[in-house]
């Protein structure tokens, strides 16, 4: 029976994961720091004898930095890679360019928490007048697929879900059933909206999951594109390693 095994990567360390700030749709580029993991996880790829035929990633710069670097270690600069908005990180909305812990500071962890992690209650929406508002609409890369009132204003995780699971159906299951090895370079949320999908996790169960930048995971999946037993979730890292990452991800949102 068939068998696939798929690898998906949160960027490294963005400039604003740097800084502690509110990121969704604004393009920040890989921190220094977040070249090194970028290229960190294209060794652990090749150490683990991994090569791709394809890559899909979003039309965040950050994520296809982290693309181009593990295709740059793995010597494989040149196979195809597909990038999609519907792989963006989710939209923080009103919160975007906000810091992390001083948002907490003004409205409590616990509203902080609801609004990152909780499953479907989205932030507030970013209006017009917005500071980066122009910066995301405006955004020439977008033009052929999202009219100005297309774009989000807000995400929860079930609205980013809503429009990452079409491209996962539609765009990279016929490639996996096709028997390509892919890469998914992307994003803390819109991954955590495939990872759901995949291990059928209740709405509960998704909010204890943080994402760490940089290190890649692997599933393995059946001819059904289910988990075999032990398939879930395998990181390319040092068990500590990853767990600190986690956490320091889950404290992100937590006022100082
Ligand atoms: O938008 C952002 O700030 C982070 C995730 O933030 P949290 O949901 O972890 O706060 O997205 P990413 O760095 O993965 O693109």
């Amino acid at each position: 029976m068939a068998q696939y095994t798929i690898v998906m990567v949160r960027h490294g360390e963005s400039e604003w994961n740097q800084k502690n700030l509110f990121c969704g749709w604004f393009d920040a580029k890989l921190s220094e720091q977040g070249q090194q993991e970028a290229k960190s996880a294209g060794v652990a790829l090749k150490n683990a004898n991994i090569k791709f035929d394809k890559v899909f990633t979003s039309v965040l710069l950050r994520a296809q930095m982290t693309a181009n670097s593990i295709m740059t270690e793995l010597g494989q600069k040149d196979i195809p890679v597909e990038a999609n908005w519907r792989l963006n990180e989710r939209h923080y909305g009103a919160l975007t360019g906000l810091n992390k812990a001083d948002t907490a500071a003004k409205y409590g962890n616990e509203q902080v928490a609801i609004w990152r992690r909780s499953f479907d209650v989205p932030p507030p929406p970013m209006e017009k007048d917005h500071p980066y508002y122009d910066n995301i609409v405006k955004d020439e890369r977008y033009a052929k697929d999202l009219k100005e009132e297309e774009f989000p204003a807000c995400e929860s995780l079930k609205l980013t879900i809503q429009r990452t699971l079409p491209f996962w159906n539609d765009t990279i299951v016929p490639e996996i059933k096709k028997g390509s090895q892919i890469l998914i370079a992307a994003h803390g949320n819109s991954l955590r909206g495939i990872v759901k999908h995949l291990d059928k996790m209740s709405d509960e169960d998704i909010m204890g999951l943080n994402l760490p930048t940089g290190i890649p995971f692997t599933y393995t999946l059946d001819a059904d594109l289910n988990p075999i037993p032990g398939g879930s979730m395998k990181f390319l890292g040092d068990p500590e390693t990853v767990k600190k990452a986690m956490e320091a991800v889950a404290n992100q949102g937590k006022s100082k």
